[in-house]
């Protein structure tokens, strides 16, 4: 097994790449730009922009992977929204040549997608229900999954996710973990939604699962999340708690009152019963990774 990751920069990226050198498994890093993350040696990143397609194809006819992790997105959604032709640039058209590069050499390719391809009406969702996209972002995702659902090559998997958390190196994108445990203790006012329900996955979780996939060399769609939906403002109460942080500056609003351009689907949360039985996949709840931290 060689793998190439994609967006490796990137929270999922890095936690990919150090189960890969801790396993000693051979990888290629590869992500916009320099190499963030000092955990990855340096000869074994190269830096590929997913939206040239002629730089894609060479580094992934030159490498040779068995398998290709796609995590490289546009993750900033209301960016999306208000850029929705960079957005299909990255999403979609990028996706598509790293599959066609996947493709070329016969690699298993895997892309990473999320619970936003629902409309969040009915959540615990199974692989099985119907998409039904809310946003720009949601769109593209759902667009990238086509390129593969409808496509005659089934050497493929679809990894949707909700809300990942955990630290690592450098990163251009925060989650809600790190943003309550910065602003909770120093008593800064954190305006939280509590009509907004997901069930957030611990980044080392999702990266183990990510691997196990191209392991197995198992195909289709699989839902990997954490193992419990909360409310947002619920998932943020208990990491004060676990902490011991006072929540006098913590605020419940409703998602309306934030105004943020991309709509959000209200309740989400996976049905992991083919995760856990076809992967063996048993992710960490809240409280489980909090210490971890
Ligand atoms: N984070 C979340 O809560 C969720 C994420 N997902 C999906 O999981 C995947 C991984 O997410 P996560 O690791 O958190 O996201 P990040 O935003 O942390 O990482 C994405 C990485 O992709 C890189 N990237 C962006 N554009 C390009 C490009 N044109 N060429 C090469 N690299 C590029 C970014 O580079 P740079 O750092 O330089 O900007 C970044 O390092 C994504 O596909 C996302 O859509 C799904 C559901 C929830
Ligand atoms: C900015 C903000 C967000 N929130 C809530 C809304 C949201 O449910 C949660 C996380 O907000 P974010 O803006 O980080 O994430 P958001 O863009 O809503 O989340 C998504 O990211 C993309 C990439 C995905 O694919 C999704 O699965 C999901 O995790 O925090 C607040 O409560 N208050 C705030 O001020």
């Amino acid at each position: 097994m060689k793998i190439l990751i994609t967006g490796a920069n990137g929270l999922l990226g890095q936690k990919i790449t150090g189960q890969l050198v801790k396993r000693n498994i051979p990888f290629l890093a590869t992500s916009n730009g320099a190499n963030r993350n000092p955990d990855c040696p340096d000869a074994d990143y190269k830096t590929m922009n997913i939206c040239n397609a002629a730089e894609v194809a060479a580094v992934v006819a030159t490498y040779q992977p068995t398998h290709i992790i796609h995590t490289a997105a546009m993750t900033n959604v209301d960016a999306c929204e208000l850029n929705p032709e960079a957005c299909r640039e990255v999403n979609v058209e990028g996706t598509r040549h790293v599959a066609d590069a996947a493709r070329s050499v016969g690699a298993h390719f895997q892309l990473l997608s999320t619970d936003f391809v629902f409309d969040g009406e009915k959540g615990n969702y199974s692989e099985e229900d119907e998409v039904g996209p809310l946003s720009v972002y949601a769109q593209s995702k759902v667009d990238a999954e086509e390129l593969l659902l409808k496509g005659t090559d089934h050497n493929f998997s679809i990894v949707r996710t909700i809300i990942v958390y955990g630290t690592a190196h450098n990163l251009s994108r925060s989650n809600l973990f790190l943003w309550a445990r910065e602003a909770l203790p120093k008593g800064e006012q954190m305006n939280v939604v509590d009509d907004q329900f997901r069930a957030p996955t611990w980044a080392d979780d999702l990266a183990w699962g990510c691997i196990r996939i191209c392991e197995l060399n198992a195909t289709g769609i699989y839902h990997l999340s954490g193992p419990e939906t909360y409310s947002i403002f619920e998932i943020v109460q208990k990491v004060a708690a676990h902490y011991g942080y006072g929540t006098r500056s913590l605020n419940r609003i409703a998602s309306a009152t934030l105004n943020q351009p991309a709509k959000r689907p209200p309740k989400t949360g996976f049905d992991l019963t083919k995760a856990k039985n076809k992967l063996n996949y048993h992710p960490k709840t809240i409280e489980e990774t909090l210490h971890l931290f």
